[in-house]
């Protein structure tokens, strides 16, 4: 092609980045002479493609981590050796490792509520039988202490569960705390569970690795999968989670009202707390979406509200300009700024993870007491909504419930194959299969430093002032 007339100049750049493939574990590192069976998938049809070769997965398609290059640079982030990572691509083999006869499936919900939860169960469920012909799936209720304890696993079935992905919630119940690690590896030998499907957060694939690691010492024939569910889209390397657009879609409402209640007042402001303890996916994401919205305070940029540059000299100027603002923060923001007693300093939830102090009604009455202190004379309005769980107790929507089928799907494939010990996930747009233990380690900030994200940037320097005060909405629409 030739160059164009203007612009930059042409360089001649070369590419030769080696990919290295990340192995993943599987039944065959630690047991001999497993028996192998053609996929029943050959008898299928509705699956079984003319050309079967091109239909089933080896282990050399793979599917690339970094799809986005700097040709001109060596010592860039580039040379990183996770960037050069290649995984698994998820699908079916040609070679199963399970007889479905003598599959038992064990499923299991835990942590918080994600929409799309009982989406992936129910897929699980129907891949399971249709797929593969297993009659054996259970569900262990409760979460991990439903191993061992509090009753018997549930049976399922695609009759029980045909209904499911359109119901929020887990009907599995779910559960924080109650990691033993002996009891749940005991039960699982003991119900003679070979098939286990862990369903839940950054802290459930903690769990999950050390259930994998426990059945690898012990030897047993027992694959560990970890689904990732986290309605903050907190876990890294995948794209995003599951349910956490259909959260977005529902804070939608929240912003809606708090604007219609901001207009309406004079000098209204509008202040919406969503969802995020360490990432504010979910606060940036809607209010980008939402362009309703002048402020976005999140974890990862911190923030101050008095003087030059802080949050009161913003809104100050918004009130002037516009009459009312929307003021949108993720759960986690500010939490070292709001005053807690020594008890609050320990609290934490039954896993461990610290509690945290509502930033919106802390935020709501620093405005109240700031705007009475400099403008006791003025009329002025904070109205605080806190959707919480109701951007998470939903089902599914149509993109999600299509995302977790196909992570259920990509589960049921390659525990069939007899990998263990990892997790399914779309990573630029593909399915792949990534070691529990890297997933379980790696975090997902939202990235305010890369110039890609560059409107997502003023959306924290606006508020520390090093840019003049403009509102999302209008840096919004130039990027
Ligand atoms: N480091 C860990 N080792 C073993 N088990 C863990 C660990 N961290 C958490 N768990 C267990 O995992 C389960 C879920 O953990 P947690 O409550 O932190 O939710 P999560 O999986 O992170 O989901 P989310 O935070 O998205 O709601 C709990 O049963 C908890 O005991
Ligand atoms: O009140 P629960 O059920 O412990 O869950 C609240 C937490 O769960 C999440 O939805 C997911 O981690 C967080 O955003 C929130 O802090
Ligand atoms: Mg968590």
């Amino acid at each position: 092609m030739a160059a164009a007339a203007t612009g930059p100049p042409q360089q001649s750049l070369s590419f030769s980045t080696v990919q290295q493939l990340q192995s993943l574990p599987h039944l065959s590192d630690y047991l001999e002479n497993l028996k192998t069976l053609t996929n029943p998938l050959d008898h299928n049809q509705f699956f079984h493609p003319p050309d079967a070769d091109g239909f089933y997965l080896t282990p050399s398609d793979v599917v690339l981590r970094q799809i986005v290059y700097d040709l001109s640079s060596s010592s860039s982030d580039n040379t990183a050796p996770s960037h050069h990572q290649s995984y698994h691509r998820a699908g079916p083999r040609k070679q199963i490792f399970f007889d479905p006869d003598h599959v038992r499936a064990a499923i299991v919900t835990c942590g918080g509520l994600c929409p799309g939860l009982n989406t992936v169960i129910r897929e699980l469920v129907v891949g399971l039988w249709d797929l593969y012909g297993v009659r054996e799936i259970f569900g262990v209720k409760s979460g991990y202490r439903g191993f061992y304890s509090g009753g018997e696993p549930v049976p399922l079935n695609p009759k029980l569960v045909h209904n499911w992905h359109k119901r929020g919630g887990t009907a599995l119940e779910t559960s924080r705390g109650g990691f033993d690690l002996d009891k749940i590896v005991n039960a699982i030998q003991h119900r003679g569970f070979n098939q286990i499907y862990i369903i839940g957060g950054d802290g459930t694939m903690r769990g999950a690795v050390k259930i994998f690691d426990e059945i690898h010492r012990r030897k047993l024939n027992v694959g560990v999968v970890g689904i990732p569910k986290t309605v903050d889209n907190d876990i890294g390397i995948i794209d995003k989670s599951f349910g956490f657009q259909t959260a977005v879609e529902m804070a939608q409402q929240a912003i809606n009202a708090a604007h219609v209640e901001a207009e309406s007042a004079v000098n209204g402001i509008g202040l919406v707390k969503l969802m995020g303890r360490s990432t504010g996916h979910i606060a940036l994401h809607a209010t980008l979406s939402s362009r309703d919205v002048d402020c976005c305070l999140v974890p990862e940029n911190d923030f101050y509200l008095e003087g030059k540059g802080g949050l009161f000299e913003f809104l100050e100027h918004r009130l002037k300009q516009n009459g009312h603002a929307v003021l949108v923060v993720a759960e986690g923001a500010g939490q070292d700024m709001i005053p807690r007693t020594d008890a609050q300093k320990e609290e934490r939830d039954e896993s461990g993870n610290l509690v945290f102090l509502d930033v919106g009604g802390w935020l709501k009455s620093e405005l109240k007491k700031w705007w009475y202190r400099d403008h006791p004379d003025e009329l002025f309005t904070v109205k605080y909504i806190d959707p919480t769980y109701m951007i998470r107790a939903v089902h599914a929507n149509a993109t999600d419930n299509i995302y977790c089928t196909l992570l259920a799907h990509s589960a049921i494939h390659g525990i069939m194959a007899g990998y263990t010990g990892f997790v399914p996930g779309p990573i630029n747009g593909n399915y792949a299969y990534i070691p529990v233990e890297e997933v379980s380690q790696a975090k997902n900030p939202v990235n305010t430093r890369d110039h890609r994200w560059a409107w997502r940037i003023l959306v924290g320097w606006r508020i520390l002032g090093y840019r003049p005060l403009y509102g999302v909405k209008r840096w919004a629409f130039r990027y």
